[in-house]
């Protein structure tokens, strides 16, 4: 069985900093060169090649930062290159990320012009307030006419990103935010709960956000109006109607390779003999754009695989299945005895011949369950 090959690609610049985000993103006002950058993409990827030992690519992900800040002259550049040096699998999945000020969203068309098909929308409220609490760069007013472009672009698919539990934002308002990206009806919906990260502005000056039982509300009345307006969630932020999951993140969750280039992106590549070698590229412009890519790779050892599979595996609202564990991690099974068996006792998990199934305490003590993969 061949291991599906997916591409990451990182943009590291946006207009704005988020209060929120520790994405690797950089002001532009030191003034990127895009095109540069896009060379310096080319030569990293052709690095990398040797690592892929002839695969295709399943999928491309183009992210960020803002990739929407590249010209849509640029994107197709980029691609046909990219097409050059590595074959695409005839239904090969393209997404590029892009921020829904106009200016931006005045390039859609160019990016499926340059084979782009699925365009993912940093919405994150349709509320003006929160949008400024949030330090975002664009009006309600603009993320709908960006989401409704998408739609009528009759792309393959397009994802909304939004975001709940946001400073003093009741129950009401986080449900009106999601009616909204319903009526639009996007084919996917990515319904991140807000967290604080360390590295961040939010992170040094907290602010006050919804306690946990307004949380717990925001997520049960969530859930059920995306079930009840025909959206399948398969991963814990992922909703999608059916046949609009989005490949590349299943290729990950389902540890699956993939190539990461550009500034801080990482790669995972099984190679013919069954190491695994993880990649990782140098995450600050300036030295990624002074042609050094690399900053480390390394081989996964080989008692920490089974953690690795299903820390990715288990986020997945899905059955695991036991031949693809054989085949991705090029373990057996009588390795993970130990640990299955103790999940199983735990009530963390149960099993038939093929496939291992979550439990709803397997959700809930998900660090527990994965803990028992390092003791092993
Ligand atoms: C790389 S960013 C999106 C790209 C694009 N620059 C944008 O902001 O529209 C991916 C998504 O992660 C989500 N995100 C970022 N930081 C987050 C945080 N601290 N908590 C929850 N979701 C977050 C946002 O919904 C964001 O759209
Ligand atoms: C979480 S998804 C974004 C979801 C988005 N809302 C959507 O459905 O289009 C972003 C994808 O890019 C990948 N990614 C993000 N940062 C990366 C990095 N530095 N290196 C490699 N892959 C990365 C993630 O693992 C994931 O598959
Ligand atoms: S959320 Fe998007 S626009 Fe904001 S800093 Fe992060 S990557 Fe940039």
């Amino acid at each position: 069985m061949v291991i599906p090959l997916s591409l990451y690609i990182h943009t590291p610049w946006c207009v704005q900093k988020c209060p929120y985000c520790d994405f690797n993103s950089h002001n532009i006002k030191h003034g990127p060169d895009y095109t540069q950058y896009i060379e310096h993409l080319l030569c990293d990827l052709k690095q990398d090649l040797k690592l892929t030992n002839g695969r295709s690519i399943h999928s491309i992900f183009i992210g960020g930062g803002t990739p929407s800040l590249f010209s849509a002259d640029l994107i197709a550049h980029l691609l046909k290159e990219i097409q050059n040096i590595i074959p695409f699998e005839s239904d090969i999945e393209i997404t590029i990320e892009a921020n829904p000020n106009s200016v931006e969203a005045d390039r859609f068309a160019g990016y499926i012009l340059a084979g782009v098909n699925r365009i993912s929308i940093g919405i994150q409220s349709f509320q003006a307030e929160k949008l400024i609490q949030l330090g975002r760069v664009h009006s309600p007013d603009e993320a709908i006419k960006a989401a409704n472009l998408a739609k009528e672009l009759k792309i393959n698919s397009f994802n909304l990103d939004l975001m709940h539990g946001l400073p003093n934002q009741s129950c009401q308002d986080a449900l009106l935010d999601l009616k909204r990206a319903i009526e639009i009806n996007p084919p996917h919906l990515s319904w991140y709960q807000l967290t604080i990260e360390p590295n961040t502005l939010f992170g040094s000056k907290p602010p006050i956000l919804p306690d946990e039982d307004c949380l717990w509300d925001i997520y049960q009345q969530g859930h059920q109006l995306l079930i009840e307006n025909g959206y399948q969630q398969y991963e814990t932020s992922a909703y999608a109607k059916p046949g609009y999951q989005c490949k590349h993140n299943l290729n990950y969750w389902h540890f699956g390779d993939y190539l990461g280039i550009g500034c801080g992106a990482h790669g995972k590549l099984t190679q013919p003999d069954g190491k695994i070698i993880r990649t990782i590229k140098t995450r600050h412009p300036k030295g990624y754009m002074e042609g050094r890519y690399s900053e480390k790779t390394y081989t996964v050892p080989i008692d920490e695989i089974p953690f690795e599979f299903f820390m990715n595996q288990f986020r997945l609202h899905e059955a695991a299945s036991k031949q693809q564990f054989i085949e991705r991690t090029n373990l057996t099974l009588p390795v993970i005895e130990k640990p299955i068996h103790q999940a199983i006792k735990n009530g963390y998990l149960t099993e038939d011949q093929d496939y291992w199934y979550l439990t709803e305490k397997g959700h809930l003590f998900l660090n527990s369950l994965l803990e028992l993969f390092l003791e092993n």
